[in-house]
């Protein structure tokens, strides 16, 4: 199948041009948050889309994040998670469709992005918005991310796994560079309203992790929405839900045959990828870029 790739270049990035137009990203520069709307930021390894579907990438537990703050809003009730594809439930902010999604949106609104902070910290600096930022281990964004790229025909064609390290070590791939986007949301949080999750810690703790969200949010966990977490929120289940796997984005948009984007959901997937050559490369460059950063978590990179 032949890929649709078309680049935008936005704040020095290269994004994906079907989704975004200087237009759009200039709309997410500027956008108005209000004190209620919340923020889901991460670096990218996967997709939302618009009335017919789209996608961009990400790998950092966007789409499980996505997930757990639907069903936090409905206090458990499955029904949004389980009819309103997770693109119109959370927005991407600098998407060409969210314009359009946000129109006459009075509740509370969700948001997604995987722009940099420098892009969006002047307007939630003016707000009271709340924003949480999922990280993931880089060496599994890494492998995510390629494997996505293998599946969405609007990114370019990943090659080797070697080669589309050495681009992501580089920070040349679209979304730009991992160590820059963590980097820049970390050094907000003096600034911005900002709780800073891992997808280690989902993993590890997906009910402990959903309440300190509850508390962050003002929204304590009702009777029942953890249970309906537990239920909905497994990868298993997020991975027959319709509303959350992309399986509704078309071929020509999303290889399907290629696999799946909801692929393996474990922590560590790494090791299986990463030759002795690749790690030791990878663990020089996360020294020299994240030596002095204070992180939310501290991944096993050995
Ligand atoms: N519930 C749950 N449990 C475990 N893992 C999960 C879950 N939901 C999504 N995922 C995994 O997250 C990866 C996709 O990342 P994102 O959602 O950030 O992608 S995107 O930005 O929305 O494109 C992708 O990781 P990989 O499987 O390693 O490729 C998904 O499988």
């Amino acid at each position: 199948m032949e890929r649709m790739e078309v680049t935008e270049t936005f704040a020095g990035i290269a994004l994906p041009g079907h989704l975004h137009t200087q237009e759009s990203l200039g709309f997410a520069a500027a956008f108005a948050f209000r004190p209620t709307d919340v923020l889901i930021a991460t670096y990218p390894k996967s997709v939302p889309c618009q009335a017919g579907p789209a996608l961009t990438p990400s790998s950092a537990g966007t789409t499980w994040m996505q997930e757990i703050l639907t069903l936090l809003f409905s206090l458990g009730d499955a029904r949004p998670a389980k009819t309103i594809p997770n693109w119109e439930r959370a927005p991407w902010l600098e998407q060409i469709y969210c314009r359009e999604a946000l129109r006459d949106t009075e509740t509370r609104r969700l948001l997604t992005t995987h722009l940099p902070a420098h892009v969006l910290a002047p307007a939630l600096q003016r707000s009271k918005a709340k924003v949480i930022y999922v990280a993931r281990n880089p060496k599994d964004v890494a492998v995510s991310f390629y494997h996505f790229h293998r599946l969405a025909k609007f990114l370019p064609d990943p090659g080797s796994f070697d080669a589309f390290l050495t681009q992501f070590l580089e920070g040349t791939v679209h979304y730009g560079s991992w160590f820059d986007h963590v980097k820049g949301w970390l050094g907000q949080r003096h600034l911005l309203d900002i709780l800073y999750v891992t997808y280690e810690e989902l993993h590890q703790d997906l009910c402990g992790t959903a309440q300190r969200l509850g508390t962050f949010l003002g929204c304590p966990l009702a009777p029942g929405t953890l249970t309906a977490l537990e239920q909905h929120c497994t990868f298993a289940a997020m991975r027959d839900n319709a509303m959350a796997n992309y399986s509704l984005i078309p071929p020509e948009i999303m290889d399907h045959s290629q696999g799946r984007f909801m692929r393996k959901g474990v922590v560590g997937d790494w090791r299986d990828h990463f030759s002795p050559q690749q790690n030791a490369l990878f663990n020089q460059r996360y020294q020299e870029e994240m030596g002095d950063m204070e992180l939310p978590t501290q991944w096993p990179m050995a």
